[in-house]
């Protein structure tokens, strides 16, 4: 069987600096990892005058199904390795926003390998559910019986919360002061995660706005953190993740650093994100999801 060459429109999209490539799942793309290593590459992937920055943190395949009320997207997300992650709270906000845009509809569901998430729209603002964060062991999943909290693991203090995706979180004095790059690839890869884990640090942010400008204005906001995350798929750190930042709220809870059901903010690189973490209930995660532009792309990338 020969494979047709062929073109393909995408979209960019980030959501608070997260960046996907949107790809209409009826699209036939031969081969979605080798597609999908090739543009996000982050020196000679998808490039625009439009966008800050060429290649992306993934690749989401979308498949509207607008015949339901709300319409649903089965998303896929194909990360830069070619792995498939189970979640992404970014690519799930995106995802809603992509499919706003073309029913009109404000309220969505953004079917994931890790289950269902009810979306609402709000102009350029998107909210989603995100499942309520497991630290059991068998959920994050850990190599033992146990759960992890605020135990060493290759050098960094880390809490193990499953937020859709495993993460490691280490909360810090300040998140600027961790060389990240260094420290996370082997917690990432420890053995006590045999999935593997994002390394998520958190920060909490002085209520006279210390260690982050934002903050002076916001100080009577509610809690607040500053966030980096490592990601596993991307191999090093994204501008935002999603569920890295509810991660962050879960800890910080579980810590017994918040309480309550207010909602936190979460300041991850990029942006500004807002999550709350009820009791039993499902976190919910809210932030920007924007549109950059879109491209035609050959649909069959030489394999390198
Ligand atoms: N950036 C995403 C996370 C992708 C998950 C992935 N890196 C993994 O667990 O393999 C987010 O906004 O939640």
């Amino acid at each position: 069987m020969s494979v047709q060459h062929g073109r393909v429109t995408v979209e960019k999209y980030h959501g608070t600096g997260n960046d996907f490539i949107v790809v209409d799942a009826v699209e036939s793309i031969p081969d979605r990892p080798a597609f999908a290593t090739t543009y996000c590459d982050r020196e000679t992937g998808v490039d625009h005058e439009e966008s800050p920055r060429t290649g992306a943190d993934g690749v989401l395949f979308l498949a509207l199904e607008s015949m339901y009320s709300p319409p649903r997207v089965v998303m896929t997300l194909v990360q830069p390795d070619g792995s498939v992650a189970a979640m992404c709270g970014n690519g799930a906000r995106v995802a809603a926003a992509w499919a706003a845009e073309r029913t009109g509809a404000d309220e969505l569901m953004i079917d994931t390998p890790a289950g269902t998430r009810r979306a609402v729209v709000d102009g350029d603002d998107v909210t989603i559910e995100m499942g309520i964060p497991s630290f059991a062991p068998r959920d994050v999943p850990l190599a033992r019986e146990t759960e992890l909290i605020e135990e060493d693991v290759e050098g960094l203090t880390v809490t193990a919360v499953n937020t859709g995706v495993p993460h490691a979180v280490a909360v810090v004095d300040d998140v600027d002061d961790v060389d990240l790059e260094s420290v996370a690839p082997a917690v990432r890869h420890a053995d006590v995660f045999p999935e593997g884990a994002n390394v998520t640090l958190a920060s909490r942010v002085d209520a006279d706005g210390e260690s982050d400008v934002r903050a002076a204005d916001e100080s009577d906001a509610g809690p607040h953190f500053r966030q980096r995350t490592y990601e596993r798929g991307v191999e090093g750190e994204t501008r935002s993740c999603g569920t890295g930042a509810v991660a962050v709220a879960a800890v910080a809870k579980r810590l017994g650093l918040i309480d309550g059901d207010e909602t936190v903010t979460v300041s991850p690189p990029g942006g500004d994100l807002r999550i709350t973490v009820p009791d039993g209930d499902s976190a919910t995660l809210a932030g920007p999801a924007e549109r950059e532009f879109s491209d035609e792309l050959d649909t069959v990338v030489r394999s390198t």
